[in-house]
């Protein structure tokens, strides 16, 4: 009798490409897929960090290497990645600027959706054309991207965006077996939310909307992100994952 048989978590023989992989969320996942079996580019502007972290990734055993690399400067990214194979990339780099709305300037626009959305556009762009069938492609997005939140409303509109691409990429990417998802996390105490929680009560208001009840940490998207960079999501395509401790929920 054959039994069915659970598709492989392994990522042996792949490469990725991880950006913002210097800290938070971007290391975490570089990581995960690098114990995972991928050999991981781990890109980031902060060169003496990302060489840190590559040697800690080596001495533990794992294929890593560093790129130091504005996601922003296009003529960089295309000159660094322009031909460069990769099964596996995690647009992962993105930033917030929580404001009211009446606050937010043209530069606050121009910082989170060039970060967020173009950068995310034409990063995936140099880099799809090199990709085989098979290959995965992740895109950080955030609870955020399906919901309001007030003081966020740049944040929300760039992460919608990062949904919205992630949809019309898989339509137009499947057809060449290239799958392309997002990762929806709530709430990580990182560098950039670390900030957020100093302000008195924001952890209570956050705890407050995530039926879990608590924060997520870092490893609690690294299976995830193994999950969908690997062939046991084959069939998973423009799918939002919600790592949310089910605040999306409601
Ligand atoms: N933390 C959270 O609660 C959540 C975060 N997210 C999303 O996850 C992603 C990572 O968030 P988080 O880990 O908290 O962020 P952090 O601010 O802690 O880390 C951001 C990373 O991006 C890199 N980066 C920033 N700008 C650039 C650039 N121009 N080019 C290349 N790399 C860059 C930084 O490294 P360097 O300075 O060396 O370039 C750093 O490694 C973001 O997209 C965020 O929106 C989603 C849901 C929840
Ligand atoms: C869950 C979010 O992405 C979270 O919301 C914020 O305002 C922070 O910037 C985090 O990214």
């Amino acid at each position: 009798m054959r039994l069915p048989t659970t598709p492989s978590l392994s990522l042996e023989g792949r490469c990725a490409l991880v950006t913002g992989a210097s800290q938070g969320i971007g290391l975490a996942a570089a990581c995960a897929l690098a114990q995972a079996g991928a050999k991981v580019t781990l890109a980031a502007r902060n060169a003496q960090r990302l060489d840190e972290l590559v040697e800690a990734l080596q001495a533990a055993g794992h294929q890593a290497e560093a790129l130091a690399l504005d996601v922003q400067d296009l003529v960089a990214v295309r000159q660094a990645l322009q031909g460069r194979r990769f099964e596996i990339l995690v647009n992962n780099a993105g930033t917030n600027r929580p404001k009211p709305l009446g606050q937010v300037s043209d530069e606050d626009y121009k910082a989170v959706m060039g970060l967020n959305v173009h950068a995310v556009y034409f990063l995936t762009q140099t880099v799809v054309g090199q990709m085989p069938e098979g290959s995965s492609i992740i895109n950080v997005s955030s609870q955020m991207g399906h919901v309001g939140a007030a003081n966020r409303s740049l944040y929300c509109a760039s992460k919608s965006a990062v949904e919205g691409l992630t949809r019309a990429m898989a339509v137009e990417l499947g057809p060449r077996g290239i799958r392309v998802n997002s990762i929806c996390p709530t709430f990580i105490e990182t560098p950039m939310t670390k900030p957020f929680f100093q302000e008195p009560g924001f952890l209570e208001s956050v705890l407050a909307k995530i039926p879990l009840g608590r924060l997520g940490q870092l490893e609690d998207v690294m299976g995830p992100i193994v999950f969908l960079a690997s062939p046991a999501s084959a069939l998973v395509t423009g799918s939002a994952l919600m790592v949310d401790g089910g605040w999306t929920a409601h």
